[in-house]
C-alpha cells in the first residue's frame, strides 16, 4: 500500500520492545537496521532474444543468533525497505521460536506471471549468481516466499552448487523431495499457523467447531491454512487472491476451491459463491480472520471495522502500527506474524539440519518437531503478555525475541561494557 513504510513500521516494533525489556539504547541502534544489503543487477536474456535486466536485493539483518535465514519474493512491487523489513521480521522470527538463525530476506523485482519457464528458470540462476558471494549453508540460506516456488529452490540450489564446485543442498530450504527437501515444508507455514489459531482459541474460549474463518491470499500460506482450518472443524466462509473473491457464509470446501483455482486461475466465480473483494474480507463477520498475503492490509480504518475475534497474521507484515493500536483498543486477540508464520522457517530449519547430517526424517516426525516448537513459542509469548504490562501479544512476541537476540549480542561482547550488566551476569568463579 502506497505511503506506507514496512521497514518504518518495522522499526517502531523494535523501538517498543527495547523500552518494555529496559534494554540499553544501543540494543536498538543495531536492530534498527540491517547488517547487510547487497543490491543487485541480473541481465536476463528473454526467450525473443532481447536482454532485460531485472533488480534483487538480499538483505542480512542480524547474525548473532546464527547465519541469515529467509525467503526470496518474486514481486513487481519489491523494494529495498520492503525487503529490509522483512530481514527484519525474520531475525525475530527465528528467535520468538528459538531456532539458530538471524533474518535475511531477498527478493526480485518482476511479474513471474509474465514470463516463460526458461526466462523464470535463467532469473533464478542469474540472482543466485549475483548473491552467491554473501550466501550459502553457513552464511545465508534463502527459502520461498511470495511468488517463489520449490521448482524455483531446485535451479536456485542447482547453480549455488555449480559455482562452489559440489551440492550444496543446506544452500537453500523450500526445495523438491527429490534434491534434499524436507517432508512437511510445503505445509509448515500454514500447518504452524494452524497449531497457533488452535492455541489461541483454547485460551480465548472460542471453539473452532464451526467456527467462520476468512482468509486472504490462497497461496502457500492461505490455501493450506484453509484446508488445515476446515479439517479442524472450522467453515471457510471467504476466500480471496490477487483476481477476486469468493464468499459463502454456509462454508466452502478448500480442497475444491483449490481444484477449483488450479482451473480457473482464480477462487473467484467459485461455484455456489458470490464475489467479495479484499476489504470486504478483512471487515466481514468472522471468527478468525487470517490475512495471508502481503503487507498494511489491516490499516487504522479497516481496523476499526474488523468483527473478528482472533487474527492470525499468516502474512508477513498484515497490520500497520495504527492498525495494530486500533485492535488492541478493540480487544482483538492478535497472533502476530512473527508467530504465527514461524511454522516455515521451522521446517526450513529442519531441513537445513537434514542436509547438513544427510539423513532425513519422516512427514510424521517433522510434524511432531514443528507441533513442539510452535506450542512452546505460542505458549512463551502468552506467558510474556501476562507477564508484561500493558502489552499486546505482537510486544510481547517482540520482547521474547528482542531479549534473546540482545542477550546473544550481549555475550558476543557486540554492546561493549554497557552489555555486561544487566543481561550477563559473570559466572561465579
Ligand atoms: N511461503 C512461506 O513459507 C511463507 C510465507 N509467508 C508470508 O505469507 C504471505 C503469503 O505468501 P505465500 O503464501 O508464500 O505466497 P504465494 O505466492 O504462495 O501466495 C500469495 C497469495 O496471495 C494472493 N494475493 C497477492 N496479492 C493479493 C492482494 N492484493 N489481495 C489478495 N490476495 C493477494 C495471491 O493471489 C496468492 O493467492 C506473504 O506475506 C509471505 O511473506 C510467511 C512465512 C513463510
Ligand atoms: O523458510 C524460510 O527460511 C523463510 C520463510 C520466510 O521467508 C518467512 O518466514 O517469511
Amino acid at each position: 500500500m502506497v505511503g506506507i513504510n514496512p521497514f518504518e513500521n518495522a522499526q517502531q516494533e523494535i523501538k517498543r520492545a527495547v523500552g518494555h525489556l529496559g534494554l540499553h539504547p544501543a540494543v536498538y541502534e543495531i536492530l534498527k537496521q540491517p547488517m547487510k544489503v547487497l543490491t543487485v543487477i541480473i541481465p536476463v536474456e528473454m526467450d525473443d532474444g532481447t536482454i532485460r535486466v531485472f533488480t534483487g536485493y538480499r538483505a542480512q539483518h542480524n547474525g548473532a543468533l546464527g547465519p541469515a535465514k529467509g525467503g526470496v519474493r518474486f514481486h513487481p512491487g519489491v523494494t529495498m525497505d520492503e525487503v529490509k523489513a522483512l530481514a527484519m521480521w525474520m531475525t525475530f522470527k527465528c528467535a520468538v521460536v528459538g531456532l539458530p538463525y538471524g533474518g535475511g530476506k531477498g527478493g526480485v523485482v518482476c511479474n513471474p506471471r509474465e514470463l516463460s519457464p526458461g526466462e523464470l528458470e535463467r532469473l533464478s540462476r542469474g540472482y543466485v549468481r549475483a548473491i552467491a558471494e554473501i550466501a550459502g549453508p553457513e552464511k545465508d540460506i534463502p527459502a520461498p516466499d511470495v511468488y517463489t516456488n520449490p521448482q524455483i529452490m531446485a535451479w536456485m540450489m542447482d547453480e549455488f552448487s555449480r559455482y562452489r564446485g559440489h551440492n550444496e543442498f543446506g544452500f537453500i530450504t523450500g526445495k523438491p523431495l527429490a534434491v534434499g527437501g524436507s517432508a512437511g515444508r510445503n505445509e509448515a507455514t500454514a500447518r504452524g499457523c494452524a497449531i497457533a489459531i488452535r492455541e489461541a482459541a483454547k485460551l480465548q474460549g472460542v471453539s473452532l467447531a464451526n467456527a467462520a474463518v476468512a482468509v486472504q491470499g490462497f497461496g502457500n500460506a492461505g490455501g493450506i491454512v484453509a484446508r488445515l482450518l476446515h479439517e479442524m472443524g472450522c467453515r471457510i466462509v471467504a476466500v480471496v487472491d490477487s483476481s477476486g473473491g469468493a464468499y459463502n457464509p454456509a462454508g466452502m470446501d478448500p480442497v475444491k476451491l483449490r481444484e477449483h483455482k488450479t482451473r480457473t486461475g482464480s477462487v473467484k466465480g467459485y461455484p455456489g459463491s458470490k464475489p467479495v473483494s479484499s476489504a470486504e474480507l478483512l471487515t466481514m463477520e468472522c471468527d478468525i480472520l487470517v490475512p495471508a498475503a502481503l503487507e498494511n492490509q489491516i490499516t487504522a480504518s479497516v481496523a476499526g471495522q474488523v468483527k473478528a475475534k482472533i487474527i492470525a497474521e499468516a502474512a508477513n507484515g498484515p497490520t500497520t502500527p495504527e492498525g495494530d493500536r486500533v485492535l488492541e483498543q478493540k480487544g482483538v486477540f492478535v497472533i502476530p506474524d512473527i508467530l504465527a508464520s514461524a511454522g516455515g522457517v521451522t521446517v526450513s530449519y529442519f531441513e537445513w539440519v537434514q542436509n547438513n547430517m544427510g539423513y532425513y526424517w519422516t512427514e510424521q516426525e517433522v510434524n511432531r518437531r514443528l507441533e513442539e516448537i510452535m506450542v512452546r513459542g505460542f505458549h512463551e509469548v502468552a506467558a510474556m503478555r501476562k507477564r508484561g504490562r500493558d502489552v499486546d501479544m505482537r510486544q510481547a512476541a517482540y520482547m521474547v525475541a528482542v531479549q534473546k537476540v540482545a542477550e546473544a549480542m550481549a555475550v558476543r561482547g557486540w554492546l561493549g561494557k554497557a552489555g555486561r550488566a544487566p543481561q550477563v551476569k559473570a559466572r561465579p568463579a
